[in-house]
């Protein structure tokens, strides 16, 4: 058995995390933080992991986290940072949900995210943990970026035209929605009930701190910059995550959806759907799966839409955290993620 830790425990993407590993045939928690709830039993705060979960959350501390084998960091930004060296001197393996190790560069990080970053020196290290992408990085990584949950649905949908001569010249555009669940269970106005409810509404469109991600991302896929527009939308739902990306792209509809199934024909989490069909974020709720739908629209040369849906907890955070560990382990790729999405 791996033993893991978690690093806020109690926060929606450490939720996500409790309830994979402890379905994960292959892992066992060690240890759980909150420093808001240390001392309380797990199956106390979450009653729905009675009988699965028999610890109680503690301070977050390097001496009893560096016991584990893993330790997944489901943190806000800029705190994996200041105990993940402590922790790799030790001999543990890291995910860091959060930020802190996803951009190469440290005068971005700083620029984007506002802090000095405290250890600049394992960020050419660590590995970005898109498996779809960089498997081999991650397979032999201590330290790995899960990436962000709109960098994993842009990356997923445009990976298979970003790295072929299909793609032509042109600014990429990225038009993205998400649920409420992407904020973080700390309580912020924007996202009570009462004001995000029957409503829609656009934020960062002058910029937002995944743009650099995705440029990133993009750009080592392809070996230049590609320009991207990246707007994101809050939705009214708990979970889940559509990325529209509007792609200028040499070939038919049935040609680019024929280089998107052929790219992702070994991949266990991405599925192309059929010609004509919209993928659903219903249709990945609480599991580890990326659907891709390609679409031309009628009377537009060389233009193609291409729909991508995941779980902003799951294939956006903890599912993808898990997938990375089990990588890095040299587990199965799909232990423990082989949820079927709850419908309706
Ligand atoms: N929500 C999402 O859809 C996604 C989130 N992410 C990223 O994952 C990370 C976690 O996000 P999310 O779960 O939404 O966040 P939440 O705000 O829901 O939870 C944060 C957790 O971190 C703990 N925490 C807060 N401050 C500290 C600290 N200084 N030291 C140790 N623990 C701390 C909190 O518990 P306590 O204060 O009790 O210690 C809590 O358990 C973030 O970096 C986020 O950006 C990534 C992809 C998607
Ligand atoms: C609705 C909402 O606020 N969503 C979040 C999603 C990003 C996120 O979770 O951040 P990281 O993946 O970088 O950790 C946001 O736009 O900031």
């Amino acid at each position: 058995m791996i033993d893991v830790g978690i690093v806020g425990g109690t926060g929606y993407t450490g939720m996500e995390l409790l309830r994979l590993v402890s379905r994960h045939p292959q892992l066992r928690l060690a240890e759980i933080t909150s420093r808001g709830e240390s001392g309380t039993r797990v199956d106390e705060l979450f009653p729905a992991l009675e009988g699965e979960v028999d610890l109680a959350f503690t301070e977050p501390d390097v001496g009893r986290l560096s016991r584990c084998d893993a330790v997944f960091f489901a943190t806000p930004n800029g705190i994996a940072m200041g105990m993940a060296p402590a922790l790799l001197e030790a001999g543990c393996r890291v995910i860091d949900l959060g930020a802190d190790f996803r951009l190469r560069d440290p005068a971005l990080w700083q620029e984007w995210y506002g802090m000095e970053h405290a250890c600049p020196g394992l960020l050419e290290e660590a590995a970005y943990g898109l498996p779809e992408a960089h498997r081999e990085a991650v397979l032999s990584a201590r330290l790995v970026a899960n990436p962000g949950c709109y960098p994993t649905a842009v990356g997923l949908g445009l990976l298979p035209l970003v790295t072929s001569d299909r793609l032509k010249s042109g600014p990429v555009i990225a038009d993205c929605k998400t649920g409420v669940s992407g904020a973080g269970r700390a309580a912020k106005v924007a996202t009570l009930f009462c004001e995000a409810d029957e409503s829609l509404k656009a934020y960062g469109a002058s910029g937002h701190r995944h743009l650099p991600e995705i440029e990133q991302t993009l750009r080592t896929l392809r070996g230049e910059p590609v320009e991207t527009v990246f707007v994101p939308h809050l939705v009214p739902m708990i979970r889940g995550m559509q990325a529209t990306l509007h792609v200028a792209a040499r070939g038919s509809a049935e040609e680019i959806r024929a280089l998107y199934q052929e790219r992702y024909a070994a991949e266990p989490f991405v599925e192309v759907v059929p010609a004509g069909a919209h993928p659903e974020t219903r249709w990945v709720r609480g599991t580890n799966g990326c659907r891709i739908g390609v679409h031309q629209p009628p009377g537009v040369a060389d233009q193609v839409v291409v729909l991508a849906v995941i779980d902003n907890l799951t294939k956006g955070a903890a599912g993808q955290a898990v997938q990375n560990l089990n990588v890095m382990f040299g587990l199965e790729e799909g232990a423990g993620l082989r949820e079927v999405a709850t419908l309706p």
